[in-house]
């Protein structure tokens, strides 16, 4: 069907329209069936279009905006004898995208508001995965009705009986009713869109009441300022009105109004269950935030849509240039991050070991490896990051409480309670390993909460977790303990009072402050020693003794010593080479200027590098 016949933005009758979302763990298919989907709508033409769609997104990714189409509208023509037994008929559909990691999981379920089904997408070779069902949950918890599909079935290796079962039991249908299709070769998918159109509610919304528009998501374009995406739920938004954020009551111009189908197409208007794009000329993804209600000003709502949160970072880290000369850069470079990012804080901090850098708050592991990805290779800069660390709350004897986001700023008073956030964490894994993944999470003071089959081989096992385990090596041990077969996914749930106390490390006798931690006090020795050794081998000999202390106030719990050395780098040049000798001691003036003083303790930017490389890359199951 052509484009220009498909019912127009603004004057479309809610009944027809159906809005989903994919859901799926990383590498299942969703790119691969979302790019299917808009072949067959005809949205994208299979040849010609489909080549500069890709190209465009090249574009797109060096710039570092939008990677993916946040939501396309797709006409699609039900045929008179489908096998789904849907009514005939020309229907829009708005398929919505949903980051996928847990670090965006509050962008996850504004995304899955906006939406009335979600279609669960699962590897027919693989199986469920711990993303997976975090995502199902959050849909079902979302009330959306949940339509299950097999992909990849054109695998000589998939077991479409097995995980159809699995899928089955997982969202309580019969084997035969979950769907299969191969994204890769096109098979099913057409039966899907006709599956979609049946089983997704239509939107409900009051064309007559004032304007309300839930925002799920908010993208900063180098050329067009901000762009929000937005799912209408009553009223209309028309290019002509001002519109009024509802949590700060901000009143913005409207430039612009339109559908992504999938480039931008402008339109009038908007109304009830419609999914668009706004632009309204503000320069910074703060102004227009995830979860907002936007409404119009002239005869607004009085009520919002309720859900709003403010992004709390949960994870800190100080990042510092190895070259006290690229400060400027990196506060630029934060500052044009932040544009786009209405979760990136950072502040700037002083280290007597790194000198100028700042502190970030994230929201989560893989938020912060993005983020320090992005700055090293957009930006060219080189880092050293500090282990990050969670907030923890600190009761005074004398009644004051303090939030530390800083090892450094832990207070030397006398401490009442020390609070630390906790984590519900789903771990999905071949059932062999129960006993080591139980033996892990023993050690990282975990809570069993339950655990249930999905099939004969494989575990569902849910934990609570202190998050500041979570963030410093589980996910790398958890790995190697199952030889990379299980997956995890976590949320955020609350706080729990626990003993924890700050070890410092000495050089000399002077504490480094990119090295203290606060951890469990039964776990302060091994990390003491762990430091200490480390420090011992990444330290190169000096001309006096360096001893390397570990304490917990004025306690020292572990030591280790560097012996000294006058490092010679002459030595290995025989002969009278006077060129080649200036050469080398040039060399060891230069290197000398990039290290970092301790005292008197001459430490390469590399041994911070390497010592602070303690904990493990998060999950890359999702960008954003
Ligand atoms: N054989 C086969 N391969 C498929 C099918 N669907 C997707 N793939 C392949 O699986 C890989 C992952 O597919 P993507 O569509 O990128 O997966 P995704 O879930 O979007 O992954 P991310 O975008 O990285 O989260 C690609 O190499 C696809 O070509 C299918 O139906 N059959």
């Amino acid at each position: 069907m052509s484009l220009k016949n498909a019912p127009q933005p603004g004057s479309t009758d809610p009944s027809i329209i159906r809005n989903f979302c994919i859901i799926a763990h990383i590498d299942h298919g969703k790119s691969t069936l979302a790019d299917r989907m808009l072949q067959l709508t005809g949205v994208v033409d299979e040849r010609a279009s489909r080549a500069q769609y890709l190209d465009r997104m090249d574009i797109e990714r060096e710039r570092g905006i939008t990677i993916k189409s946040q939501a396309v509208r797709m006409p699609w023509t039900v045929p008179a004898d489908n096998a789904a037994g849907a009514e005939p008929g020309t229907y829009v559909l708005n398929m919505i995208d949903t980051p996928g990691h847990v670090d965006f999981t509050y962008e996850v379920s504004r995304s899955l508001e906006a939406c009335e089904a979600a279609v669960l997408l699962v590897d027919a070779a693989q199986g469920i995965e711990a993303q997976t069902l975090a995502n199902l949950y959050l849909a079902m918890g979302a009330d959306l009705h949940i339509i299950p599909v097999l992909n990849k079935i054109d695998l000589p290796s998939a077991n479409v009986e097995k995980y159809a079962a699995e899928l089955a039991g997982l969202v309580g249908c019969e084997p035969e009713e979950v769907l299969l299709t191969s994204a890769k070769t096109g098979v099913g998918v057409e039966a899907l869109l006709n599956e979609i159109v049946k089983q997704t509610p239509a939107p409900v919304g009051d064309a007559d009441a004032p304007a309300r528009a839930l925002i799920f998501d908010s993208v900063y374009d180098t050329y067009r300022g901000v762009v929000t995406y937005v799912r209408v739920v009553d009223g209309k938004l028309s290019h002509r009105d001002r519109i009024k954020m509802m949590s700060t009551n901000a009143v913005h111009e409207m430039l612009e109004v339109g559908v992504i189908s999938p480039e931008p197409v402008k339109a009038g208007e908007i109304g009830v269950g419609e999914v668009g794009y706004l632009i309204t000329g503000v320069k910074d993804v703060r102004q227009s935030r995830v979860g907002d209600t936007v409404t119009s000003q002239h005869r607004g709502a009085t009520e919002s849509l309720g859900g709003y949160k403010h992004p709390n970072p949960m994870v800190y880290a100080g990042l510092y240039p190895i070259d006290g000369d690229d400060y400027p850069t990196l506060r630029d470079a934060l500052e044009k991050l932040q544009l786009n990012d209405a979760a990136l804080t950072y502040e700037p901090e002083t280290s007597g070991a790194l000198g100028f850098g700042f502190r970030c708050g994230f929201l989560g592991l893989l938020h912060m490896e993005i983020t320090r990805d992005r700055l090293e290779r957009e930006f060219n800069l080189d880092l050293i990051s500090t282990a990050p660390n969670v907030v923890y709350e600190v009761a005074l004897d004398d009644g004051t409480e303090v939030e530390v986001t800083n090892p450094s700023e832990y207070p030397d008073g006398k401490v009442a309670e020390v609070r630390e956030p906790v984590v519900k964490a789903t771990i999905l894994a071949p059932s062999d390993y129960i006993g080591t993944i139980m033996e892990l999470c023993q050690l990282k003071r975990g809570n069993l909460q339950g655990m249930d089959y999905l099939s004969e081989d494989r575990v569902e096992m849910r934990y609570t977790l202190p998050m500041g385990e979570i963030v410093f090596d589980f996910f790398d041990q958890l790995k190697s303990r199952t030889k990379g077969y299980a997956s995890l996914d976590y949320e955020r749930s609350g706080e729990q009072a626990a003993d924890l106390v700050k070890v410092d490390i000495l050089l000399q006798g002077e504490p480094v402050d990119a090295f203290s931690a606060i951890v469990h006090r039964d776990a302060a020795y091994s990390y003491g020693v762990m430091m200490a050794g480390k420090l011992k081998d990444l330290i190169p000999r000096q001309q006096f003794e360096v001893p390397i202390q570990a304490a917990i106030g004025a306690r020292v719990i572990a030591r280790e010593t560097i012996r000294a050395i006058r490092k010679d780098v002459l030595a290995k040049c025989y002969g009278g080479d006077i060129s080649r000798k200036r050469k080398l001691l040039e060399k060891q003036k230069a290197g000398k200027k990039r290290m970092k003083n301790i005292g008197s303790v001459e430490v390469p930017p590399e041994a911070f590098v390497a010592a602070l490389a303690t904990t493990q890359p998060a999950e890359k199951s999702g960008k954003k």
